[in-house]
């Protein structure tokens, strides 16, 4: 039988503690997206900070401005006054530093991996690893759902440190009141009714808390703490190491480093799903500005064509240093997964008529993962030439699916199968025969990658 132990990385903190030179599974390639200059540049400005007290008590225009240029410039910001204790936000980081150093035995019991051999997103590990040649990350992490409350997996929360599961709780009962305090803040900034993003998440909506922890790196040059990524769920309270720097945001190309600052920081971003949750009706993927050249993240997100450039789910990683270990806790807000999202209602008008299909959260969900291991984002999948009307969320699923046989098997029915689709395709508007016939004929293996991450897009925002 194959040997399959590559899935099953061990702890990234305890091979730390042995080795001078990470393994080549952790080293960077040449040529990465994204990857470049890991030492990342300053910030031209102070971190835009949010006074969450004042913007929610007396939505503050000065205050509300701040946090649209916020969120149009770096996508992220900070908050104060946002009513969570700094002894909790101590708590809870000292606490999740007594987890990551008890014993590997005691932490396994928590263990992501059930039967030695099956990956679970929930519990304490590394992220899954899915290809042999995959790029892992410099970190090891505790992930837990948090809410619905009734579907907690209580054997997954650690019993010691004794407070780690009281503390957990009171931390998701605060962080929830900021998520929603934003929310509601943003909403006023889209002009759509105060409630109306609080109400997207029902009471069956998922969070999930997850602990992350870097060990010092011998080789911060060539070593990330997580590959670039934006976050899938809507939105993310992140509870930052003050001691530690690490994180670093993606702006026109250039990687920008979120310094340590002496006190507790909440940073706030949004999310992939916020991006399709809010999406105006009427995208036009033509404005998508990529370079594929170099393989750049586009600058532009459908959330921000769709709201005018006013969200935009950042994309950000974790760099590593060779002397302090880091930790940080990341709150993640996602919907029901059975939901389906699409446009919001009252985006809609007789004029922007919806034009997408919609899709379940959840099947969303599992097509981000899919990218998130080979370091993309659905979003970028869409790499598509400038100037060119391109709307392939315009096949059908019945279309998708021929189109992906055929790219799989035989090359001499590609033509036959356009031909067949023809007809359909000319209905609807939009279709580049261009792209799709290159991808068919040309046979090459990264336009049917992209092709194909094309089609799970599609079906994300649907038609
Ligand atoms: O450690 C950090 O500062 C960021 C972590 C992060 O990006 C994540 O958990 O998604
Ligand atoms: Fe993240």
């Amino acid at each position: 039988m194959a040997d399959e132990s590559w899935r099953l990385p061990s702890s990234v903190q305890q091979l730390a503690a042995s080795t001078q030179e990470p393994p080549r599974q952790y080293l960077l390639r040449e040529q990465e997206p994204l990857g470049g200059n890991l030492a990342g540049t300053e910030m031209p400005e102070p971190i835009p900070t949010i006074d969450l007290g004042l913007l929610s008590a007396s939505n503050d225009a000065e205050e509300a401005a701040k946090l649209r240029s916020a969120l149009q410039t770096w996508g992220f910001f900070k908050v104060s006054n946002h009513g969570m204790e700094t002894s909790l936000m101590d708590s809870v980081m000292t606490t999740s530093r007594d987890f990551f150093r008890l014993p590997l035995e005691e932490k396994r019991k928590y263990s992501n991996i059930i039967d030695g051999k099956h990956f679970q997103m929930e519990g304490y590990g590394t992220d899954q690893v899915k290809t042999q040649d995959q790029r892992l990350d410099w970190s090891d992490r505790l992930h837990l759902k948090v809410e619905p409350e009734d579907e907690r997996n209580l054997a997954l929360w650690p019993i010691h440190p004794k407070s780690f599961r009281d503390d957990l709780h009171e931390y998701t009962l605060r962080s929830k009141r900021i998520k929603d305090d934003v929310l509601r803040a943003m909403a006023k900034l889209l002009e759509l009714d105060e409630d109306c993003l609080v109400n997207q998440f029902s009471d069956r909506a998922l969070t999930f808390a997850r602990f992350n922890y870097y060990p010092p790196c011998p080789r911060p040059d060539l070593v990330l703490g997580i590959k670039p990524h934006s976050d899938v769920y809507a939105l993310t309270v992140l509870l930052m190491d003050k001691d530690v720097a690490g994180l670093q945001f993606l702006r026109d190309g250039t990687w920008y480093n979120v310094p340590a600052v002496s006190n507790y920081t909440l940073l706030i971003n949004v999310g992939v799903t916020m991006e399709v949750a809010i999406s105006e009706p009427q995208v036009n993927f033509s404005h998508i500005r990529v370079d594929t050249d170099k393989c750049m993240y586009s600058s532009f997100s459908p959330a921000q064509i769709m709201t005018n450039g006013i969200l935009k789910g950042p994309v950000h990683r974790v760099v590593t240093n060779s002397e302090k270990e880091r930790i940080s806790v990341a709150v993640f807000y996602g919907l029901d997964p059975e939901r389906e999202i699409g446009p919001i209602a009252q985006m809609l008008t007789e004029d922007r008529p919806a034009r997408y299909r919609k899709m379940k959260v959840k099947d969303f969900l599992a097509a981000h993962f899919e990218h998130f291991s080979r370091g993309e984002r659905v979003v970028d999948s869409l790499r598509i030439r400038s100037r060119k009307k391109v709307s392939l969320v315009n096949f059908n699923q019945d279309f998708q699916e021929k189109v992906m046989m055929h790219v799989e098997s035989s090359r001499d029915a590609h033509s036959r199968l356009l031909d067949e689709n023809v007809e359909s395709c000319l209905e609807l508007s939009h279709v580049d025969f261009d792209f799709i016939t290159r991808v068919l004929l040309g046979g090459l293996q990264e336009e049917k990658a992209l092709l194909k991450q094309a089609f799970l897009w599609s079906t994300c925002v649907g038609q």
